[in-house]
């Protein structure tokens, strides 16, 4: 870059010179467009690095007691050990320079300055403001928008108070306390990973006695009568949350529960029954509901990072009040300012960022295991799954460069022990898997049994500390030979070590930690993008499926209304549509309204 700069001459002096100057800077763009970061010294000599690191095992590493205390991190009570991430100091200190090389501190700045780095949907990313003390000045477009998000959290809280206390009533009088939040993906994830961990939670729960909070995502016809199976429409409240407020499923499900409701007390019901969350308060008003019982939100939040807008901040705050959700919003505030404050070697985030890039770019491991060893967070994987995969699953770089190298990772993750019982022979034996191990000191809900060796969560606790040395040392032929293990069982019972993995202990599960940890993993999202350069801030690759979606919905309305053949898809789609289409024919090209029955 700054070879670069001095071969460019200066914007001063004659014509010649100012004309010289502009295709020099055009070259300039050009140059920095397509350098890729695999094409910087610190990439490359992490490259090579990968050699030295197959050299080593994790059973000498873990040796290494002055290593080991380096790769330990805490911050605001929560302790990031890394030391089982098959790197040395050496590796850190690459790994700092390709963050470097990858200007990681100028781009959390711009994130955070509001900048429109979000460069294809020409938006700024600023779910960090969504959680922002009062007093704070975030800027988009040369405008505080901590003012406005407070303004939302306080009519929410308004909002919330009225329902929960039986001032706002249904249209029959009776209270509000059952809540069914329709919207999916981001919209749906987030507030679900949330409620879960928060309902046994002991504040939490005394907060929500008496109240139910379920969710409608998926357009299956099952998931609408799951949501609804039990509710009576004359206490419950419907939340339809949609950022473009256009998604298929979204309003299809909404129009379904708009019916369950008007088919019950009256289409005037809707106005005390049904509100919404959305950017788009138009076709919210559109749609029917009062733009009075709107909450609104902004472009500059991706539907991934929305859970601490009104999104999720709406529906927990009717669940369990919003001085609850306060304290979700203050967890996540403190990694926002740690992340954009704490030097790279202290700062989780960067920290969990910079390892998920070595494992995938460097030693070759594409996928991650998420495994909380807390049952209340087992909504966390399904939640970053969507965080991370929607965000780093991309081919070009941020400036439509084919990668040569991949970027984006697999996730998936089961809370401990369950997983153990499930997938964990594979990453024991079979591939290998980097797994992030999530530990909570305090259980949401102790339990002791006199006489037992252990208290339960002891026992839960006792896997998670043994799972990450088992995968780090293994077992040798030669040990297995001094059990005297069968020959022939040796090589089935021999484990090779050398699997990578962090563990993450948190002082206990309340709303703030919950707080904390969805904005460290938000963050090491970023972390990945940032470096390998990619958009993780857009979503094209939803896009193909929901217009082919599109031409398939004409087709089976086109079919079943005026039996026209199947036409227009390539010879499989077009024989899988006629059998759908022959084996329900029965159904009428007309039907009435029918709404589930259980
Ligand atoms: O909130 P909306 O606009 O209904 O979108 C729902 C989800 O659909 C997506 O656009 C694609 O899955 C997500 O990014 C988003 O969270």
């Amino acid at each position: 870059m700054l070879t670069a700069a001095l071969i460019f001459p200066r914007p001063f002096g004659p014509l010649s010179n100012r004309f010289a100057f502009n295709e020099s800077i055009t070259l300039l763009l050009r140059w920095l467009r397509t350098t890729l970061i695999c094409d910087t010294q610190p990439w490359k000599d992490l490259k090579a690095h990968v050699e030295d690191i197959k050299k080593t095992h994790l059973r000498d590493l873990m040796n290494d007691k002055e290593r080991c205390e380096s790769m330990m991190v805490e911050f605001d009570g929560m302790f990031l050990d890394y030391s089982r991430q098959c790197a040395t100091l050496d590796t850190m200190a690459k790994l700092y320079k390709l963050a470097e090389a990858a200007s990681l501190k100028q781009q959390i700045n711009r994130m955070y300055s509001g900048e429109h780095i979000n460069s294809t949907e020409n938006r700024s990313v600023l779910h960090v403001a969504l959680r922002a003390p009062r007093d704070a000045v975030i800027n988009s477009d040369g405008k505080n928008v901590v003012p406005d998000v407070w303004k939302v959290l306080d009519k929410i809280r308004d909002f919330s108070e009225k329902v929960r206390s039986g001032s706002w009533v249904g249209a029959t009088g009776k209270p509000l306390k059952d809540v069914i939040a329709i919207g999916i993906g981001g919209s749906f994830l987030g507030p679900l990973f949330v409620h879960t961990a928060l309902q046994t939670d002991p504040e939490a729960v005394e907060f929500a006695k008496g109240r139910q909070l379920r969710f409608l995502a998926n357009v299956d016809p099952i998931d609408v009568a799951r949501s609804i199976a039990g509710l009576n429409p004359e206490t419950t409240l419907v939340v339809v949350v949609s950022k473009t407020f256009t998604t298929a499923e979204t309003m299809l499900n909404a129009r379904t529960i708009r019916e369950w409701i008007s088919s019950a007390l009256g289409p005037s019901a809707v106005a005390k029954h049904m509100v919404a969350v959305s950017t788009n308060l138009t076709l919210v008003e559109k749609f029917g509901i009062d733009p009075n019982n709107a909450f609104a939100f902004w472009d500059w939040v991706g539907g991934r990072y929305s859970v601490c807008s009104a999104v999720g901040v709406l529906p927990l705050s009717l669940q369990y009040g919003f001085s609850i959700v306060e304290k979700f919003l203050k967890g996540a505030s403190s990694i926002d300012d740690h992340f954009r404050s704490a030097p790279f070697e202290k700062n989780i985030p960067v920290l969990l960022g910079l390892l998920s890039v070595w494992n995938v770019s460097f030693l070759g491991y594409p996928a991650r295991a998420i495994l909380p060893y807390s049952q209340a967070l087992e909504k966390f994987a399904p939640h970053i799954q969507q965080v991370s995969m929607e965000s780093n699953g991309k081919g070009v770089s941020i400036d439509g460069v084919p990668l040569p190298y991949e970027a984006g990772e697999i996730d998936f993750g089961e809370p401990g022990t369950n997983g153990q019982h499930s997938f964990y022979q594979l990453i024991h034996q079979g591939r290998v898997i980097p797994c992030d191990f999530i530990g909570i000191v305090k259980s949401q809900q102790p339990v002791y049994l006199k006489g037992e060796v252990v208290s339960n969560h002891d026992e839960l606790m006792s896997n998670f500390f043994a799972q990450p040395d088992a995968l780090a040392y293994g077992k040798t032929a030669e040990q297995l030979l001094k059990e005297n293990v069968s020959q022939h069982l040796i090589p089935h019972k021999t484990f090779s070590g050398n699997r990578p993995s962090l563990s993450l202990l948190l002082p206990s599960l309340g709303a703030y930690n919950i707080g904390q940890l969805l904005a460290s993993y938000e963050h090491r999202v970023a972390v990945e993008g940032f470096v390998w350069g990619i958009n993780s801030f857009d979503q094209w690759g939803v896009e193909l499926g929901k217009s082919l979606a599109t031409q398939v919905r004409k087709q089976l309305n086109a079919s079943r209304t005026k039996s026209e053949p199947v036409e227009g898809f390539n010879f499989s789609t077009s024989k899988l549509l006629t059998r759908y289409l022959q084996a329900s024919s029965d159904i009428p090209a007309d039907p009435p309204t029918l709404l589930p029955r259980i």
